[in-house]
């Protein structure tokens, strides 16, 4: 299977309607907007007059959904869907989303992005109370909350359950007769409620869904909401008062799509004005602004604008090269980079270019597409990185869960300079970043989690604590050696 090099993993989609003749067609043309969220499984439960079925597998919606009957089978007024990339877990089926659930009295299916950061534990509270676990997806805590509640009806059931789990969710719950929608209390993932013309609601990750299913945004679901929609329209609750909200600065970066609108802000404007804030801070002495197919596309040409230089398409993209899984060892990473970006020798012989890119994880991207001009014959390349140096953990749905994996966590920037045999090496501001997206809130950082950036947690860590104290530890050892 070819392979393209997925260096920061990306988070799970989620998609739901109600109320609509054709709901598992509008789930898969919703889901395959959000595939850059997920691409290591896919599901859709449907409801038919009350009864729930699912089907997922592994691999793209393209994959699991394989004949145009695949989805036309799924027959049903209601449905919900997921694309994965685990983040607890491994890429097993039982893992797969939608997870569903068959009691002897109903039937459930969740659908999750995030990472719960408590989900260790409760399960090890639960499992020595006798519950069977289906799966090793952090996901199913919440179902067996959920059943547990004393809470006289299924809406405070499921408040209860919303308020024992932590860390980062947006769940989908579609159940026989409703579909839940709900947020964690820091709106770590977005989340975004729409309606079809013909009145059907739609929940989904992205506004890019929306737009695929010709669905009209009505709102963005806000920190510690649960929405529910039945035959009698959409109801929209608070779970818990206490929120506040910090969203994953990494969405605006390089997860969410240049299309996607979250919390009122256009991700491709954000990306641009983080790359012209970039060229105020890390200027260059150079002929051409060039950036890296795709997700820094935006920030570059916000670098090319605001720096008063021509933007080129110094690098090309393999449009064949499938999202499939990263790679587990650096050799086949750094064969996936060769296989998936080239130099446009044309363009770039004999310039001095500013390369610019959304990020730095590992490192592998960086040196590639460095070593990739010069060999095309750049005159001199300066990387420029339009977010700032990703130096801490995510415990909240992205999985990169040690500091060891971060290149910048473990060199300084001269460092890295030299290991990416750049002329010059610049990273934007933390300041910058919460500026350029400019979220209208005053919570703290304008309501953005940069923790990845600055080791600020807005939450505590739980289960991870003791795991991240650790590798705290052992990475400053390892500097002072
Ligand atoms: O330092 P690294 O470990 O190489 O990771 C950073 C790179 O990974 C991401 O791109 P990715 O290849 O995931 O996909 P894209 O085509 O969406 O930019 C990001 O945009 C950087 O280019
Ligand atoms: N990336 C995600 O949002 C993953 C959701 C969930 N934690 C899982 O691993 O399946
Ligand atoms: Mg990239």
């Amino acid at each position: 299977m070819q392979s393209e090099v997925k260096s920061l993993n990306e988070e799970c989609g989620i998609f739901g309607v109600w109320g609509t003749p054709d709901a598992a067609r509008l789930t898969y043309i919703g889901l395959f907007a959000l595939q850059h969220r997920g691409q290591e499984g896919a599901g859709i439960t449907v409801n038919h007059d009350g009864e729930l079925r699912t089907k997922r597998g592994f691999g793209l919606l393209t994959d699991v959904f394989d004949s145009p009957n695949a989805v036309a089978n799924l027959d049903g007024d209601a449905a919900i869907g997921h694309v994965r990339y685990s983040t607890a877990g491994s890429n097993l089926l039982e893992n797969i989303q939608p997870l569903p659930f068959n009691f002897s009295d109903t039937q459930f299916a969740l659908a999750h992005n995030g990472n719960l950061t408590n989900a260790i534990s409760i399960r090890k509270q639960l499992e020595d109370r006798g519950a069977i676990y289906h799966s090793s997806s952090d996901t199913e805590n919440l179902m067996h909350l959920i059943r547990l509640s004393q809470a006289p009806d299924l809406d405070g059931q499921v408040k209860e359950a919303l308020n024992i789990i932590k860390g980062g969710f947006a769940y989908l719950i579609i159940t026989k007769d409703r579909l839940y929608a709900a947020l964690d209390p820091n709106g770590f993932r977005p989340l975004v409620v729409g309606q079809l013309p013909n009145g059907a609601y739609v929940v989904c990750s992205e506004t890019c869904a929306l737009d695929a299913v010709g669905a009209k945004f009505k709102f963005d679901v806000q920190p510690g909401q649960l929405i529910k929609i039945d035959d009698t329209g959409i109801t929209i609750d608070q779970y818990t008062d206490d929120t506040q909200l910090s969203i994953c600065s990494m969405e605006f970066i390089y997860f969410a799509r240049p299309d996607s609108d979250i919390y009122g802000v256009n991700v491709h404007s954000a990306r641009k004005r983080m790359g012209a804030m970039l060229a105020k801070e890390q200027p260059a002495d150079a002929d051409i602004v060039t950036g890296v197919p795709n997700s820094s596309l935006s920030a570059a040409m916000g670098y090319a604008e605001a720096a008063g230089l021509p933007y080129e398409m110094g690098l090309v993209k393999n449009q064949y090269s499938a999202r499939t899984f990263i790679e587990p060892t650096q050799e086949l990473r750094e064969q996936g980079v060769n296989m998936k970006l080239s130099a446009v020798k044309g363009v770039v012989k004999g310039k001095r270019v500013v390369l610019v890119d959304d990020s730095i994880v590992r490192g592998t991207t960086s040196r590639r597409i460095v070593k990739l001009l010069k060999d095309a014959g750049a005159a001199s390349v300066h990387l420029r990185i339009a977010s700032p140096p990703l130096r801490y953990p995510c415990f909240y749905g992205i999985d990169i869960q040690h500091a060891s994996e971060l290149i910048a966590a473990n060199h300084s920037i001269e460092e890295m300079r030299q290991i990416f045999d750049a002329d010059s090496l610049g990273f934007l501001s933390v300041d910058s970043l919460i500026k350029a997206v400019n979220l209208k809130t005053n919570a703290p950082n304008k309501g953005l989690c940069v923790a990845y950036f600055d080791g600020k947690y807005p939450t505590p860590l739980y289960d991870y604590q003791k795991e991240y104290d650790r590798d705290q530890a052992q990475l400053h050892a390892a500097k002072m050696r």
